[in-house]
């Protein structure tokens, strides 16, 4: 049903205008390559690949915003305004919000060294969010390895897919509220690496301070991320499931070793996400401004 060519006729520059918008925007924080890929994962888990999570909270509307898993965490909604301005400003009523996201995402991958693909386009954008199923269908970073390869099986992905598209974790940062627990209670943590993150993040208190996900390169998409978990340096605890003498061990294995397999798996595996239910046809709408319905 989406095509890449969707928008050829009707925005021709669109993917011009997206790539140029997160060159400046990734050379100035490179971490937004990753806040922009997070994202789309919380878009596509939920409600499917609609923007849903781009709606704002209203008086009389309740949105995904405020959901436990985004709430004073997800990042970028500013640059989907700024890509969704320079768009309506050239090709005005055509272009939806849901798709702008899934090219922001590719694009901040691949400016920070990571793989690209070709994204299917023709998304549109949903009226409705949902909180609860914000809270319930993206998985937590204590949940076990059968907890998140049941997550993603929800969606249609399989457990091969779930550990390649975990690789997103060779970016960006994480809240010290979301690794404490590991850090200092879990067993298969480096103890050099449990101290070293420890300095920054207390027993109690400063939930908000930051750690990178990727110990060795946080703003580069590379495979350092299968390195770590095997050195037992994952930061999350969901990160160290994947290498904890399970059923994944294989496949870490083999990322950690062969970077282009990995590229080739997440590559495949973003654009098998980016397909989970999109609104089609005249189903949805375009929105004229990202955070509301029309
Ligand atoms: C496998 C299950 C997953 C769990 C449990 C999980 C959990 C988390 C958590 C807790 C954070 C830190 C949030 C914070 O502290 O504010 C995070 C960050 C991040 N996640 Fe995941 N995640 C998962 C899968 C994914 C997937 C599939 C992607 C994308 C394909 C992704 C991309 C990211 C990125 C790029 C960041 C850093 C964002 C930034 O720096 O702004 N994650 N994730
Ligand atoms: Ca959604
Ligand atoms: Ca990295």
């Amino acid at each position: 049903q989406l095509s890449p060519a969707f928008y050829s006729r009707t925005c021709p520059t669109l993917q011009t205008i997206v790539s140029l918008t997160m060159r400046t925007t990734v050379l100035l924080d490179p971490r937004m390559g990753a806040s922009l890929l997070r994202l789309f994962f919380h878009d596509c888990f939920v409600n499917g690949c609609d923007a849903s999570v781009l709606l704002d909270d209203t008086a009389t509307f309740t949105g995904e915003k405020n959901a436990g898993p985004n709430a004073n965490s997800l990042r970028g909604f500013d640059v989907i305004d700024t890509i969704k301005t320079a768009v309506e400003l050239l090709c005005p009523g055509t272009v939806s919000c849901a798709d702008i996201l899934a090219l922001a995402a590719r694009d901040g991958v691949a400016l920070l060294g990571g793989p690209s693909w070709t994204v299917a386009l023709g998304r549109r954008d949903a009226t409705t969010a949902s909180q609860s199923a914000a809270n319930s269908n993206l998985p937590g970073p204590g949940s076990s390895l059968s907890q998140l390869i049941a997550a993603f099986a929800a969606k249609g992905l399989n457990a091969r897919d779930m550990t390649a598209l975990s690789g997103a974790h060779t970016i960006g940062q994480a809240r010290c509220v979301n690794f404490r627990s590991h850090i200092y209670n879990d067993a298969n943590v480096d103890a050099g690496f449990a101290s070293q993150r420890q300095r920054n993040c207390p027993s109690s208190g400063g939930d908000n301070n930051l750690a990178p996900l990727d110990v060795q390169t946080a703003n580069t998409f590379d495979n350092a991320y299968f390195r770590n978990l095997i050195a037992f340096r994952g930061l999350l605890h969901s990160d160290q499931e994947l290498f904890n003498n399970g059923t994944q061990d294989a496949l870490v294995q083999q990322y950690s070793t062969n970077a282009g397999a990995f590229a080739a798996d997440f590559a495949a595996a973003m654009v098998r996400m980016g397909n989970i239910s999109p609104l089609t046809g005249s189903s949805g709408e375009i929105r004229s401004d990202c955070r509301r319905v029309n």
